[in-house]
């Protein structure tokens, strides 16, 4: 095990770029042609600085870098490099050598777009690649023809695995984990055993020694895991899959903390190692952007909706371009507010002429969720990427290495669980140097969260909410009068008795009613130490119904909760999934 020395010992903290050049990491002139015509990439990033090199020795891997750092080229390239340099040349008939494996299926997409661009000259190199959703006869027959480099996400490229025999990967050399961790958290760790044993991947022990069948080319299998952040699952990963693996961007702390000892074995040229009992914590600190701001707001939980209408709007109103993801911890909220914020209008001032007829926000709307139909969800996702000024309402689906050129907001209406989560999540902006916001609304119950980051040595500071709510003019007084606390602020609570009559619609109700029903159930969901931060019975529920713009509390074992229930009991049938599995995935 050898942690990698960075290349720039004296960089800045918060600096991004190397000052080498990406052909004196050892990459090929075309490629480094390549980087620069196609992406734009005129030096590399620190990140590639340091794992391009020890990559290409055909290591083992494992990569921990802030987000927007640019992991996804430190990978793609020096497998690009080998690539295009066999002799006799690749043909498509040969099958895969690389597989990429990735948690969502639009990271797929993005990850499918940058090799695209990085394999233009390289015509012989075929990118391609399968994912839920898609079309699997259409998949076969890509398959038969032949992917050289292959992005999957783990549940359908295990079906491929299965069932589909013209798919050749006989020739396989790498496969590549990007957001390893959440690949596991998502519940597909034994889809990833399986995978590995079935491409003869597997170290020790199980390994398949039948699975690497000799072929033409002369290799190493190389396998390479990558994530802004690590937790407990990766270790057991690297030890499934990592043979004496680099370790790069992490400190040494951490890095010994990794129980690799026993199973990956060790260098010679290395610092002693950790015992094959220590198992690390991974309790050190996250790196995130040093450009990103960020901040919490403490808001009532019956004046969330209003406050988080007028952050926005606020906001929408400030900037000429202002790009936003906005996070939910469910699909029925994210259908809710995303029908709520497309519709809604509120004239304060009562008859102004410039007030008819707008919408209270202003700005192109656009939803994401793994509810939504594949063909929606991609429209979404790429016309987001394309738009400068515009607003997301996701789940966590889009908290993972999704690119989305200028975003400069994230806010989390609803806390994302776990310190990692909260780390991709505001990573979505702030990426490769730019500046970037972030916004956590907390209710006052919640309020120890902050202490579960400060333990990751992620810190907050308080937005200005009441300067931001008193900005509002209110049927022409510009001074409130005094009120208590922000739920009796004379802006919000006109705001609410609005936002509860438009609610009264009967579609609108019940978007709304399934919104409150789900919320309520992820917010039990939380695990762990969490669950003492969110605890449902200190909920008021007559809040949190104020919160989806309902005058009254929906009964959860009304109705629409057992409707819901069925639903996902008839959803989990089709696929044929475990409940508990679902249940975790579904984002
Ligand atoms: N050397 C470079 N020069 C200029 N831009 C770069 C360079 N490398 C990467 N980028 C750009 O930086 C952005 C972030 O890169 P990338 O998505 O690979 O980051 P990441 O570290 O994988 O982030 P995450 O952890 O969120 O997945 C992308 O827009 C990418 O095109």
């Amino acid at each position: 095990m050898v942690a990698a020395k960075r290349k720039n010992t004296e960089t800045e903290e918060g600096e991004i770029f190397s000052s080498c050049s990406f052909s004196s990491l050892g990459l090929h002139s075309n490629l480094c042609e390549q980087l620069e015509e196609r992406l734009g990439f005129k030096a590399p990033t620190l990140v590639q600085a340091q794992a391009i090199p020890v990559i290409l020795s055909g290591r083992h891997v494992l990569v921990n870098a802030a987000t927007g750092t640019g992991k996804t080229v430190a990978y793609l390239a020096p497998v690009i490099h080998h690539l295009h340099l066999y002799q006799p040349r690749i043909q498509r008939s040969d099958g895969t050598f690389a597989l990429v494996l990735v948690p969502t299926r639009e990271l797929c997409l993005q990850v499918h777009e940058i090799l695209h661009k990085l394999l233009h000259r390289f015509h012989w190199i075929v990118p391609g690649y399968v994912m839920g959703g898609e079309n699997r006869n259409k998949e076969k027959a890509r398959l038969r023809k032949g992917i050289t480099i292959l992005v999957a996400t783990p549940g359908r490229l295990l079906d491929h695995l299965k069932n589909t025999s013209s798919f050749l990967h006989t020739n396989l050399r790498w496969i590549i984990f990007d957001e390893a961790d959440r690949i596991l958290e998502l519940g597909f760790g034994k889809e990833i055993e399986e995978i590995l044993d079935r491409l003869g991947s597997m170290q020790h022990g199980s390994a398949n020694e039948d699975g690497v069948v000799s072929t033409k080319y002369e290799f190493q299998r190389q396998n390479l895991l990558l994530s802004a952040t690590l937790n407990e699952k990766v270790n057991h990963l690297a030890k499934m899959s990592l043979e004496k693996p680099v370790m790069i961007g992490m400190p040494e702390k951490k890095t010994q903390s990794i129980a690799l000892h026993e199973h990956l074995g060790s260098d010679t040229d290395d610092e002693p190692q950790p015992s094959a009992k220590t198992t690390g914590s991974f309790s050190e600190d996250y790196k995130l952007p040093a450009q990103l701001t960020q901040r919490y707001v403490k808001v009532p939980c019956n004046a969330r909706l209003a406050v988080l209408l007028s952050i926005l709007k606020h906001l929408f109103e400030r900037e000429t371009s202002e790009k936003i993801v906005l996070f939910f911890s469910t699909c029925d909220a994210v259908d809710f507010h995303y029908s709520l914020i497309s519709e809604f209008q509120f004239r304060p001032h009562s008859g102004l002429e410039a007030e008819l007829n707008q919408l209270f926000v202003r700005c192109k709307t656009f939803r994401l969720h793994g509810n939504m139909k594949q063909e929606d969800r991609r429209t979404a996702f790429e016309t987001f990427k394309k738009e400068k000024s515009a607003l997301l309402l996701s789940t966590d689906v889009c908290a993972r290495g999704l690119d989305f050129p200028k975003v400069k907001c994230i806010i989390q209406y609803d806390s994302p669980g776990e310190a990692t989560e909260y780390v991709h999540r505001v990573g979505r902006t702030a990426r490769l140097g730019e500046r970037g916001d972030s916004l956590l609304f907390l209710q006052p119950i919640e309020m120890d969260y902050l202490k579960e980051l400060a333990k990751h040595g992620v810190s907050l500071q308080e937005y200005p909410l009441l300067k931001v709510l008193d900005s509002f003019p209110l049927f022409g007084h510009k001074h409130v009068r005094k009120f208590l606390s922000i739920d009796s602020h004379p802006w919000v609570m006109s705001l609410q008795k609005a936002l509860e009559a438009f609610t009264e619609k009967p579609d609108t109700k019940t978007l709304a009613k399934n919104a409150f029903c789900s919320w309520v159930r992820a917010y039990t969901a939380h695990r762990g130490e969490l669950k003492r931060i969110f605890m449902v019975k200190k909920l008021h529920l007559g809040h949190v119904a104020k919160s989806f713009a309902l005058k009254e509390q929906p009964s959860l074992v009304g109705k629409s909760f057992q409707n819901q229930v069925k639903k996902r009991k008839r959803d989990e049938k089709q696929k044929g999934l475990s409940r508990k599995r679902k249940v975790s995935r579904k984002t």
